[in-house]
């Protein structure tokens, strides 16, 4: 599981506590989530270990990247961005960190790009594509039909984004069989303002999930 948009110490602690394997930090001046490079260092220095830190960028150029693997020590890049199939595979070389691509989906068509950045990735996040003329390219909050990715395969590993809370997580994997998920806005008291009773509560609400997958109810 990962919990994206960290911001605060308190929300590395609260989703390293309840149980995420991946921490976020946003690096992107628009998102009510994002962090200054110092402030990502100073959280990533205060992660135990067994939270992997992830750092989410959109469309960064390499002068951003390098300043912000100089100062936070990362153990992945996040790409939410237009980022090609060759600009993945060109920063994968670069920094020698594995790459997470994010593909939003909103039908059929979109598909075949997961199969395409798949092979270069080292994983896929599978995200609700963001409507037309949105100020984020993720973390709106919305979801997609989930039909659309049951049970699917592609060449590297992936996680499940866009419109989970607690609420609705269970399902989500159950339906998906999704190996792993990614939540930001549904685990937040504010927008940017993490919750950590929302926070345990999705992470026990996605292995509720994973188990209703396992062992069906009869
Ligand atoms: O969280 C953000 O602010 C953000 C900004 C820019 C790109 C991606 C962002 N978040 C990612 O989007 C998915 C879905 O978010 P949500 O759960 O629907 O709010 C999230 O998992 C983040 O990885």
């Amino acid at each position: 599981m990962k919990i994206c948009g960290l911001t605060r110490p308190g929300d590395v602690q609260a989703a390293a506590e309840a149980g995420a394997r991946y921490g976020g930090f946003v690096f992107f001046p628009k998102s009510p989530r994002h962090v200054e490079i110092a402030r990502a260092r100073e959280l990533a220095l205060e992660a135990p270990l067994g939270l992997a830190k992830v750092g989410l960028v959109v469309n960064a150029d390499d002068a951003l990247l390098d300043a912000i693997l100089a100062e936070v020590p990362l153990d992945m890049l996040q790409l939410h961005g237009s980022e090609s199939v060759a600009r993945v595979a060109e920063i994968k070389a670069r920094y020698g960190l594995p790459v997470m691509k994010a593909v939003g989906v909103a039908g059929e068509d979109d598909l075949e790009a997961l199969a395409d950045y798949g092979r270069v990735a080292d994983q896929l996040l599978v995200d609700a594509k963001a409507p037309k003329g949105a100020a984020l390219p993720g973390g709106n909050g919305l979801a997609f039909d989930w039909r659309l990715v049951a049970n699917r395969r592609w060449p590297c590993p992936w996680m499940l984004a866009g419109g989970l809370t607690p609420a609705n997580v269970a399902e989500a994997v159950a339906l998906t069989g999704a190996p792993q998920v990614d939540v930001s806005s549904g685990v937040e008291s504010a927008p940017g303002v993490k919750d950590p009773a929302r926070i345990a509560a999705f992470v026990a609400a996605a292995q509720a999930g994973a188990v209703e997958k396992a062992v069906p109810r009869l």
